[in-house]
């Protein structure tokens, strides 16, 4: 037979099978009594993601868009009952008020699927995450930011002395910004977490840039194994795949356990988060009672989070191995180059765009600049600037990096809806909070695509409602780095401004809009400005 023609029974066949799924899953809401897309539509929505015509956040948008008025959405989902969350008040029911029945994210990604992802802490569960966040909690305190302040801010000069050197050699510098953000928070975050200096910025050809660019890549290979855990779990744990290629579980193998293992042998000391991790896993970390308290110079930051206090109930349980602090530096070094650096993408456009935000921008700079007379920006210093902190909170609104997260209902449990309604939730329902939507929903923000710092001004902060702002989640869960990427975002922008403005250029996108992609954020259109010098 035609090889192209079994390809294509194959095809059909797996569609009906997909198909099949849906209507299962279906069945299953009727008896909810709640509206709900029908199995055509999400089967089209969901091939459409799949087959990257349409971006995942846009799909979750519109259906979000189709619903108004209901709190909550069944949703179509490959394994387990799942809903869309419209309400904040469901937000903050699960993720704060009764985190307890709802500690875990979707379980699917476990280690079945893959060894080293199914131990970050985002996929560890109940005790084991309980436990693991306590351990590495202390790591992000603001007593350890401040001692990786120093070590951003020279990634901070290594980008600021490339950029002067790219003026005075072509007279311009027309910025892409993908690329050389990423660079800087390749080299941050290679720094900060694995103590060694990347060298991307100042390296064009750095082999490690190129290395980390192929990271977080899905490629068609990732999506067939995605699809055939899904749909043949047997056959996949039978085949032993996995998920991270093996170059990539090597390249941190050799960069945290073997390093931790020479620094164990060699009495070897670095500022650093391996430093941290080898600490924490003696148990040699704890967080002090001061830091619990919100830190003063932190109050004016409005985007910042508070560390919830997470005890294992059995205490005694873990007994972590050498890998699972690897798969911690891991997903220390994916989350923090590629979140990052959206963020610096989407506020620089956005400065650009909007030349009386970025001037009252640098009014403050200016203003921090000569109170610091010569001297380097300090953390208190970064930490007080008001609106510095309100014009990042504004682009993490508008394209918040993580535009979608999710909790696992671990029991029967009753959840009142302000509909007036009861939704009888079961062990293993997945509740998704679409970021994203909600920080486009003109119910909680007027003229969600206007970017307006003024959101987050002291007068007008106050009515926002709680749990409709989620750019790092909410609760005992939320984001661990918020103060790394807050950190090291807000650095790097003040640098900049101190000695450039951002200006639109022929090659700026008019408007930006999400790649087609069923996981990825990732801009449609680079964001390319022109860097001119303020002297
Ligand atoms: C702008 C930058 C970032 C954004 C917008 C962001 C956003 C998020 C969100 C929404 C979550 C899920 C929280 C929830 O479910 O409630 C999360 C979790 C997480 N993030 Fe981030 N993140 C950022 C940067 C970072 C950085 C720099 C690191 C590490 C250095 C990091 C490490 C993590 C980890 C480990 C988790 C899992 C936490 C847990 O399950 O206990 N993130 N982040």
């Amino acid at each position: 037979m035609d090889f192209m023609l079994i390809i294509i029974w194959i095809s059909i066949f797996l569609g009906w099978l997909v198909y099949r799924k849906f209507r299962k899953a279906f069945d299953e809401y009727d008896s909810l009594g709640m509206r709900y897309e029908g199995a055509y539509e999400s089967y089209k929505g969901f091939v459409n993601i799949f087959l990257m015509r349409e971006n995942f956040l846009y799909a979750i948008m519109d259906q979000y868009d189709r619903f108004k008025g209901q709190p909550i959405i069944p949703v179509f989902s490959l394994s387990q009952r799942s809903f869309l969350v419209r309400d904040p008040e469901i937000v903050k029911k699960i993720t704060i008020k009764d985190f307890d029945v709802f500690v875990n994210h979707d379980k699917n990604f476990n280690e079945d699927m893959d060894t080293m992802q199914g131990n970050i802490l985002f996929s560890l569960t109940d005790d084991k995450w309980r436990n693991m966040r306590n351990i590495l909690s202390p790591i992000f305190t603001s007593s350890k930011m401040k001692m990786m302040f120093g070590i951003l801010s020279d990634c901070t000069n290594d980008f600021i002395e490339h950029n002067e050197e790219e003026m005075r050699k072509s007279g311009k510098v027309i910025m892409n910004c993908k690329e050389s953000f990423s660079r800087f928070t390749v080299d941050g975050i290679c720094s900060a977490v694995l103590g060694f200096k990347g060298d991307c910025i100042k390296n064009e050809d750095s082999e490690l840039y190129k290395f980390t660019k192929g990271i977080q890549k899905v490629d068609t290979m990732t999506i067939i194994k995605i699809l055939l855990f899904m749909f043949a779990r047997k056959l996949y744990v039978l085949m032993k795949l996995q998920i991270t290629r093996k170059e990539v579980y090597d390249f941190f193998y050799n960069a945290i356990v073997k390093v931790m293992k020479e620094r164990e042998q060699n009495g070897i000391f670095r500022p650093d988060v391996i430093q941290l991790l080898m600490q924490a896993k003696k148990g040699q970390l704890e967080i002090q009672d001061k830091e619990h308290e919100v830190n003063e110079a932190e109050l004016s930051n409005f985007s910042a989070n508070i560390e919830y206090d997470v005890k294992a109930k059995n205490k005694k349980l873990t007994n972590w191995t050498d890998e699972h602090f690897m798969a911690q530096g891991f997903i220390f070094f994916a989350a923090g180059f590629d979140t990052t650096n959206i963020l610096l993408q989407v506020t620089t456009y956005s400065l650009a765009k909007n030349k009386d935000v970025q001037q009252k921008l640098i009014d403050e700079v200016d203003e921090v600049v000569s109170a610091l007379d010569g001297s380097q920006v300090t953390y208190e210093a970064l930490h007080k600037m008001k609106y510095l902190d309100m014009v990042i909170c504004e682009a993490l609104r508008m394209w918040s990096p993580a535009g979608l997260t999710n909790r696992e209902c671990s029991k029967d449990y009753d959840l009142k809806l302000s509909d007036g309604n009861t939704l009888k939730l079961r062990s293993g329902d997945i509740l998704n909070i679409p970021i994203y939507s909600i920080h486009h929903d003109p119910k909680y923000f007027e003229d969600p695509e206007k970017f307006d710092p003024e959101r987050f001004s002291d007068e007008r902060k106050g009515s926002i409602v709680d749990g409709s702002y989620i750019p790092f989640g909410s609760g005992p869960r939320v984001c661990i780095g918020s103060r790394f990427a807050l950190m090291e975002a807000k650095l790097l922008l003040f640098n900049i401004l101190r000695k450039f403005t951002f200006e639109v250029c022929a090659e700026t996108p008019e408007k930006f809009d999400l790649k087609p992609s069923f996981a990825n954020f990732d801009l449609k259109q680079p964001v390319v400005v022109e860097l001119k010098s303020r002297n």
